[in-house]
């Protein structure tokens, strides 16, 4: 037998995405893009968001929440699986149903909570935010505006307890979870919840379906 050689398990991921249903989505972005209309914006975002979590190697799998059938639709043809709701119960309701949904089905996998607002969502970033998570039982990381979070994880056995909703940030810290300060992960943490964030997330460059949508320069198209 030679000596033990060193070796790191690779964490396996699985994110959940909250997503409203379309027409009550993206309240705060009423007149940022004239002449579209917020349910479609709120689901591009949503589109490019689960894209880009789809193209990271260490995440395994996308479980979506959502009672929206068209975001359900096109949510699954990207690859994501999709669950309904729990009836009327909020956004930390719907996150602790995905949470225990992917560990019924798979006890040992990482979680991840994420926002489905995150349109410049850059795989590589995404998964430097995983990296660094896997090292605590759960971490959070606080969106660019140092207020609320845009991921929350939770290696097994530890329970994701979310407390999203406004400022989320010192509820998370409060809570136990792990602040992570990583910098060049500014498209993890650009949120989209106002006509500023909209602009900061443009400014980064926005995935295709958003793009497509708003008329900006899609990625990956040259000329
Ligand atoms: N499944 C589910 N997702 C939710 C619920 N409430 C909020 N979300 C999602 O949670 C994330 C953050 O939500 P909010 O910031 O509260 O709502 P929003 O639609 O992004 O924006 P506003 O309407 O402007 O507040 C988004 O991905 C939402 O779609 C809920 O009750 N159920
Ligand atoms: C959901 C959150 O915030 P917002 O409602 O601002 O998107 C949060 O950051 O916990």
């Amino acid at each position: 037998m030679g000596p033990m050689q060193p070796h790191v398990t690779p964490v396996a991921w699985t994110l959940v995405v909250p997503l409203k249903p379309l027409e009550r989505a993206k309240s705060r972005l009423a007149g940022a893009a004239p002449g579209t209309p917020r349910a479609r914006l709120a689901l591009a975002f949503a589109q490019d968001t689960v894209s880009a979590a789809l193209a990271c190697p260490a995440v395994r799998d996308v479980v979506v929440v959502t009672d929206d059938p068209l975001a359900g639709t096109e949510l699954r043809a990207l690859g994501a699986r999709t669950v309904p709701d729990t009836p009327a119960a909020g956004l930390n309701a719907a996150l602790a149903h995905g949470a225990a949904t992917a560990r019924a089905l798979r006890p040992r996998t990482a979680l991840a909570a994420m926002n489905a607002d995150l349109p410049a969502l850059r795989p590589a970033e995404l998964t430097r935010v995983l990296n660094a998570a896997a090292e605590f039982p759960r971490a959070f990381l606080p969106d660019a505006a140092e207020r609320g979070t845009t991921v929350l994880t939770a290696l097994p056995p530890a329970a994701l307890s979310p407390a999203f909703g406004g400022p989320s940030r010192a509820r998370h810290r409060a809570s136990g979870a792990v602040e992570l300060s990583l910098s060049g992960v500014t498209s993890v943490r650009q949120d989209v919840d106002t006509p500023a964030d909209l602009r900061a997330a443009r400014e980064l460059g926005v995935g295709g379906f958003t793009a497509r949508l708003l008329g900006d320069p899609v990625p990956g198209l040259s000329g």
